[in-house]
């Protein structure tokens, strides 16, 4: 895989405010990649920097190797505000001014109001679409062009949980064209359920990077349940490659031994008599493992 972007040592002051600090990414081809912090952590300044809309106080970032900024922008669809269309205009009539002024062929628009799910309301007028749809549309004009990349912040910021939804399975959709997605979050969720990879920022530093799947997995936590709960107990609680059995809210949660897996313990419950009625080893989840990482910090 090449490396779709370089940054090192990208720095934003704001007068004495440093809003990012320092910062060394490198997000390669056909990653989704999320950069994830609270509010004010310096998501927004970043891309702008990247986009060359935000002048960097000091440091670099490399688009395609060494593209010029001028061919790299070319490259890249971005949504950093919500784009402006006109509301008495049809989305196909926003569209087409859009196209224009980024020199692609009409013929674009059907194919992008395709893509993101709009082809049946192509000529509803912007005004009566509804958040989800408008942010969709954008989505649209950003992919007029058919850019490599593409740049969201925020993507379902204010949206209903139906807008949430097909605005995620629309950047899958787009992510499994090949296409590179940048985005800012400062939802663990949206990261967790979106990316490939992500970084988290706080006050402008980096306390993170990595692939979301290496930081999820399987924990060593397998929760139980069975008919009898204490004799289960009882059982378990004997057993060596069990370290800890907690009895809570009528199941156990038994902390096991990198040496036993769920499936010995069904059979070990099994052969001595005791049926589950539950098993599931727990998963990790982002926003454990970023509260984890914030208290490392
Ligand atoms: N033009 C500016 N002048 C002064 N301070 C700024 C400017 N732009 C951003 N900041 C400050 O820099 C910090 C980082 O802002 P930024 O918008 O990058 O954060 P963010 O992580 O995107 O947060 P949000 O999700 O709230 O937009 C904030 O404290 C913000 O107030």
């Amino acid at each position: 895989m090449s490396n779709t972007l370089e940054i090192s040592g990208l720095t934003k002051l704001f007068g004495k405010f440093v809003a990012v600090s320092d910062l060394n990414l490198t997000i390669e081809e056909g990653q989704v990649y999320g950069i994830l912090g609270p509010n004010g952590s310096g998501k927004t300044t970043t891309l702008g920097m990247i986009l060359d809309v935000v002048a960097p106080t000091s440091g670099h970032y490399k688009w395609f190797g060494g593209m010029s900024p001028i061919d790299a922008r070319k490259q890249i669809g971005a949504i950093l505000e919500t784009p402006c269309f006109y509301p008495y205009l049809t989305a196909v009539q926003n569209l087409r001014i859009t196209a224009h002024i980024k020199q692609c062929p009409d013929s674009r628009i059907e194919q992008v109001l395709e893509q993101v799910g709009l082809y049946e309301r192509k000529d509803d007028r912007f005004k009566n679409y509804s958040l989800g749809m408008k942010q969709r549309l954008s989505i649209a004009a950003a992919l007029l062009a058919d850019p490599p990349v593409l740049i969201l912040d925020e993507p379902t910021n204010g949206l209903d949980p139906q807008g949430i939804a097909e605005i995620r399975q629309l950047i899958h959709h787009i992510a499994a064209e090949g296409k590179t997605i940048i985005m800012a979050s400062h939802l663990l969720d949206e990261v967790q359920k979106v990316c490939t990879h992500f970084c988290v920022l706080r006050r402008g530093h980096k306390l993170h990077e990595g692939s979301v799947d290496e930081i999820l997995g399987e924990t060593n936590e397998i929760e139980v349940v069975a008919e009898d709960l204490e004799k289960l107990e009882a059982l378990l609680a004997g057993n060596t490659h069990i370290t800890k059995v907690t009895r809570a809210n009528g199941q156990l949660t038994l902390t096991v031994t990198d040496q036993i897996k769920s499936a010995d313990i069904n059979q070990y419950c099994f052969e001595q008599g005791i049926t589950l009625k539950k098993l599931l080893t727990k998963t990790r989840s982002l926003e454990q493992e970023f509260l984890k990482i914030l208290k490392e910090k």
